[in-house]
Order: C-alpha cells, then sequence, then structure tokens
C-alpha cells in the first residue's frame, strides 16, 4: 500500500480537527488541534501540538505521537497512534490518548487521568 503522510487536516469521529505540519529532519512535526469536546465548560479554543513520528518503515505505516497542550483548561493530552491505509488509499490514524487534568492535591490524582481512543481520517 502507498506510504502515510501525516502532514495535513484530519478529523476524529467526535468532530474534532487537527492540522499537522511538515516532519523536520528528525521527524518531528508541530500542528494545530481544535477539540470538538472538552470536560469543563470554559470555551474551547485552538491549542497547539507537538509531536514525532517514526522514520517510514519499508511498510510506510508509521508510528507517531504528540502532546497537545489546551489553551482553555489545566491539562494536556497525548496521543499515540499508527497510520494505516487501505486498499482504496484511504488513511486513517489510529491512536489511543491519555489526558491528565490538573487536580488540587494528590489525594486526588489517581482520578486525574482519562484514557481513550480516536480514530482520524483526513479532510480533504
Ligand atoms: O477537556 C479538557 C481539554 C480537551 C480534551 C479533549 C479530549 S482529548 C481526547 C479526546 N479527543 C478529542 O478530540 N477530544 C477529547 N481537559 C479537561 C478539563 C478539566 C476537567 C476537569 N473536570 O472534569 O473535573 C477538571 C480540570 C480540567 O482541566
Amino acid at each position: 500500500a502507498r506510504k502515510c503522510e501525516l502532514q495535513g487536516l484530519w478529523k476524529n469521529e467526535l468532530g474534532s480537527n487537527m492540522t499537522l505540519s511538515a516532519l523536520d529532519a528528525a521527524g518531528a512535526f508541530t500542528g494545530s488541534y481544535h477539540t470538538a469536546v472538552a470536560a469543563t465548560n470554559k470555551r474551547i479554543v485552538v491549542s497547539p501540538l507537538k509531536g514525532a513520528q517514526q522514520h517510514p518503515s519499508t511498510k510506510g505505516k508509521v508510528t507517531f505521537g504528540f502532546t497537545v497542550q489546551w489553551q482553555f483548561a489545566d491539562s494536556i493530552t497525548v496521543f499515540v497512534g499508527q497510520c494505516f491505509v487501505d486498499r482504496q488509499g484511504k488513511e486513517t490514524l489510529e491512536t489511543t490518548w491519555l489526558l491528565r487534568e490538573e487536580v488540587p492535591s494528590r489525594r486526588d490524582s489517581w482520578k486525574a487521568t482519562r484514557i481513550g481512543t480516536n480514530v482520524f481520517t483526513r479532510i480533504k
């Protein structure tokens, strides 16, 4: 199957979208994330992300990770995943994320991390 490129515009099943920049020589990238949902009723704003991908192996289905620094909530999310291409050439990013919110004390730390998955597809 064709190589999977991360650069470009993606959306997930929650309706969030993200823009990923071109890679630098080391495989690092930046971008912006507009989440459709939040666990807080603060106004949602576009937030920066930074990440890295592994060098495309011969199979071209790269593994990657990125961190979103929410600009409206005292929390941060990291995504890890892999890029897949189907027979029709359709690319999907299969990801797992961890969302860590700031809690007032260590006693509350046990309930401070949420986990989930998101699948991203390209927005043409
Ligand atoms: O909501 C956010 C930021 C947006 C996260 C969007 C996620 S990222 C994974 C998934 N995929 C996707 O596209 N969107 C969702 N932070 C938690 C806020 C918060 C909540 C509480 N609280 O609930 O008590 C306390 C303190 C806090 O700071």
